[in-house]
């Protein structure tokens, strides 16, 4: 709704709809009714319209996209309405003004923002474009190439920003409502025909065609796959173009393609899933409604490694002090050095903004090969190598030496959380908190509960992953837990593929068209082939442990493949020795070639163990490799590791390069059909019965023989039929 006020000569127009005062169907209908009201009206002479609790309006309603009742389409004609006013309307910028938001701001004749204000077009991110002629207004108000950035990227700008780039005629520190009251005062009688963003031309550029030309290769270079940002950008050029009419029908064109496509559903899902996960659950009752987290005022890192350096660097970004160790001083020398160039660029990242880093204060980052420093600490993050033994042997002494209510957390990948916690005197204090590398950049952080962990240990993971500016994820324990337990079965089949006839590069090429920004066999050797091998020689499956005799093809009766194992037997283990899958062109090379030594290798091991080499194509490679980490992530949700299909999606999304656009993996099966994956898991099951991740779960067949229900459905039925499964 909207509440309207007539004070002396100002209406007020005040949006309200917590709890970002979304412009829903019913809103627009009171902004409409109210600005009818103060035309009619011959005692008020300017309007002013604001958002209610501090907050502007963060743009339109999402959910309404997707309903058949869009509210959409009513409000281009309404900013419309609010630019052709003979009375100034001033929009009162206070939170946010976003996408729908924005543009109504952009009708008004006058801005004026809080300082703390922030204003964007982010409709991009949920893949749209501003459909309310935001396109058109903003090019003529800040110029082309700071609207395309707005527009393109769907940033949020900080009030100060937009003053510089125009956007806004004035920023207080106060009272906005006031501030804009008194200056609709001030403007009533003054022409308004300069301040009607339609009727200005769009400023030109002196070589608008090459800088557009330069423009779109950039867009289309970080699109990735996604449609909105180029039609974002087409909407920009047709301002540049054509005149404001026609540049909005244009607008409205690219828009109503971009509603229909699949990817704005998928990104609009995604919005939601992201938040839906903050409410987490476990199977024991435990939930966000009725733990608490405890308060984090001081911290400690174990390991400065690969993860442990950017562990740190997130915890001093978060402004938590913190003690970080190392169990020697040669490598805490080595992880300091480290810590402090990650560290030293974050600040020059930051320079000018309003938080700097404080680093080379002791009190707040301190380095230390003595336990005892970890005394006082309320929370300790362990990232030492993937060794059960080693883990257990540093809880047991965190056990010892930390105060009893410290939060004792595991970076591990993938081991079981509560073996690591059985070594303690408090496993209720135990949890894994899984990042993902590069730690101070990956959003992704899975938070992974044992049997003891408290219902305060998960509460205060969560809100440090708030702290962090991640998003964290609650799941259960298992092996790899959701987001690697999903991955194994991915990697397999792109091992399996290379045995049976393709190549690394075919298959990362394909899984790089469906939008991954990185392919398995580029990511292995980005990551490490050793990471695994370690892992696989500690589960028995290759090296000196494995008993004589086992067959090369073979593990516990099921379909293995020796490949990767050889590999790192050649001390190729990617992009740290120069030779995976790939070859690169030194130690630490980025650039990934094919490297006819490996295809050489393939040709060979295919014939010691008598495999036909055949073609395989795209529609093979991409299924093998997707349906089975789906079929994996139905198993998971049958097991109650996690609660729901979205938690497998923002996993993901956020820390394995799932393209966004298609929503996830289990968004993804949904679009495609759950029948339609089920009867190609048959088939490639069928062709390779000796590889049960290509086996459809029960989950997935049950879901089909209920007639494929919508994804939000899913779980309910899961709690009828568990028993069953
Ligand atoms: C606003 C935020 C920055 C706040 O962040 P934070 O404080 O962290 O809180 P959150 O947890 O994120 O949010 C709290 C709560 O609010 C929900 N929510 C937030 N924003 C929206 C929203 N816009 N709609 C609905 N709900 C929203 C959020 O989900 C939370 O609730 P919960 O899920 O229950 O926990 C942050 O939230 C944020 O960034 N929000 C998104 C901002 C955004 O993307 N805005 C753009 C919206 S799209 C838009 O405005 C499009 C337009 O341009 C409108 C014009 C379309 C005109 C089309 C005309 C063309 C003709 C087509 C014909 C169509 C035919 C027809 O209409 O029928
Ligand atoms: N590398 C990756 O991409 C990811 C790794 N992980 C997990 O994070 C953990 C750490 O992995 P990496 O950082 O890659 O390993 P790493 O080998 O780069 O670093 C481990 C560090 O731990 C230190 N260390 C070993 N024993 C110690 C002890 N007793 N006391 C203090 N420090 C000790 C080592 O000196 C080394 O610096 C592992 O459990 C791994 O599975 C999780 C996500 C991703």
């Amino acid at each position: 709704m909207a509440q309207y006020a007539r004070g002396s000569t100002v209406a007020v127009i005040r949006l309200c709809n917590p709890p970002v005062n979304a412009l829903s169907r019913a809103v627009l209908q009171a902004l409409e009714d109210g600005l009818k009201k103060a035309d009619a009206d011959p005692s008020v002479k300017a309007v002013m319209i604001c958002g209610e609790n501090g907050k502007f309006s963060a743009g339109a309603d999402i959910r309404g996209f997707s309903s058949p009742e869009r509210s959409g389409g009513a409000l281009g004609p309404i900013v419309s309405l609010i630019e052709s006013s003979e009375k100034p309307v001033v929009a009162a910028i206070e939170g946010v003004a976003l996408g729908g938001g924005l543009e109504v701001a952009l009708g008004c004749h006058y801005r004026i923002a809080h300082m703390k204000a922030r204003m964007g077009l982010p409709e991009v991110t949920i893949g749209l474009l501003p459909g309310a002629e935001g396109t058109q207004r903003l090019p003529r108000l800040i110029g082309v190439p700071a609207a395309l950035e707005m527009i393109t990227t769907g940033k949020h700008i900080p009030a100060t920003e937009a003053l510089k780039l125009g956007l806004v005629d004035e920023i207080v520190e106060e009272n906005t409502i006031e501030a804009a009251i008194r200056l609709a005062n001030k403007v009533i009688g003054q022409p308004l025909g300069p301040r009607r963003l339609s009727l200005k031309p769009v400023p030109k550029l002196p070589n608008m065609e090459a800088f557009l030309d330069k423009a779109l290769v950039k867009v289309k270079k970080q699109a990735w796959g996604c449609l909105a940002p180029e039609l974002c950008f087409q909407a920009v050029r047709a301002a540049t173009e054509r005149p404001f009419a026609e540049g909005v029908r244009r607008e409205r064109e690219l828009f109503q393609v971009l509603l229909s496509s699949g990817q704005a559903q998928a990104l609009q899902y995604a919005f939601f899933a992201e938040r839906a996960v903050r409410r987490w659950a476990t199977p024991s009752g435990a939930s966000w409604s009725s733990a608490a987290p405890q308060p984090v005022r001081k911290a400690a890192v174990i390991g400065l490694g690969t993860m442990g350096r950017g562990i740190v660097t997130c915890l001093v970004k978060a402004n938590i002090p913190l003690v970080a160790l190392e169990q020697d001083l040669e490598n805490l020398n080595k992880g300091r050095k480290a810590v402090m160039v990650l560290l030293e660029r974050e600040a020059m990242k930051m320079e000018g903004g309003a938080q700097t880093l404080d680093f080379h204060n002791p009190a707040r980052l301190q380095f230390t090969v003595d336990f005892d420093q970890l005394r006082d600490v309320d929370l300790v993050i362990e990232a030492v190598f993937e060794n059960m033994a080693l883990k257990k042997e540093i809880f047991h002494k965190l056990s010892k030496i930390c105060k009893p209510g410290a939060l004792l957390c595991t970076n591990t990948s993938a081991l079981n959380i509560d073996e690591i916690a059985s070594a303690t005197n408090h496993p209720q204090q135990v949890i894994g908190t899984h990042f993902f590398s590069p730690a101070h950049v990956m959003r992704l952080l899975e938070i992974i509960y044992g049997r003891h962990t408290s219902p305060t240990a998960i509460a205060t993971a969560m809100q440090l992953a708030k702290a962090l500016k991640k998003v964290g994820v609650v799941v259960g324990n298992c092996f790899g837990f959701v987001g690697n337990r999903m991955m194994f079965p991915y990697i397999q089949q792109a091992v399996f593929l290379l045995e049976e006839g393709s190549r690394p590069e075919a298959v990362d090429q394909v899984l790089e068209d469906f939008g991954f920004k990185i392919g398995p066999f580029r990511m292995s050797d980005l990551a490490g082939l050793d990471v695994g091998w370690r892992s696989r020689k500690d589960q028995g499956l290759t090296g000196p442990s494995l008993p004589a005799g086992t067959p090369a093809r073979q593990r516990h009766g099921q379909r293995y493949s020796p490949l990767p194992d050889l590999l790192c037997e050649q001390g190729r283990f990617g992009q740290k020795t120069g030779r995976g899958w790939y070859q690169y062109e030194k130690a630490g090379g980025r650039t990934a070639t094919p490297d006819p030594w490996l295809l050489n290798f393939l040709s060979q091991y295919r014939d010691t163990h008598g495999i036909k080499t055949r073609f395989i194509d795209q529609e093979e490679i991409l299924e093998r490799c997707l349906f089975s980490l789906i079929n994996e992530g139905f198993a998971i949700l049958a097991e109650g590791i996690a609660s729901g299909p979205e938690h497998l999606d923002v996993i993901y999304i956020n820390g394995y390069g799932w393209p966004k656009h298609r929503g996830g993996p289990m968004f993804y099966a949904s679009t495609v059909g759950l029948p339609r994956v089920l009867a190609k898991l048959q088939k490639y099951s069928e062709a390779h019965p000796d590889v049960p991740g290509l086996r459809p779960s029960a989950f997935l067949k049950k879901l089909v023989a209920v007639g494929n229900p919508p994804l939000k459905e899913w779980m309910s039925y899961l709690s009828q039929q568990s028993s069953k499964l």
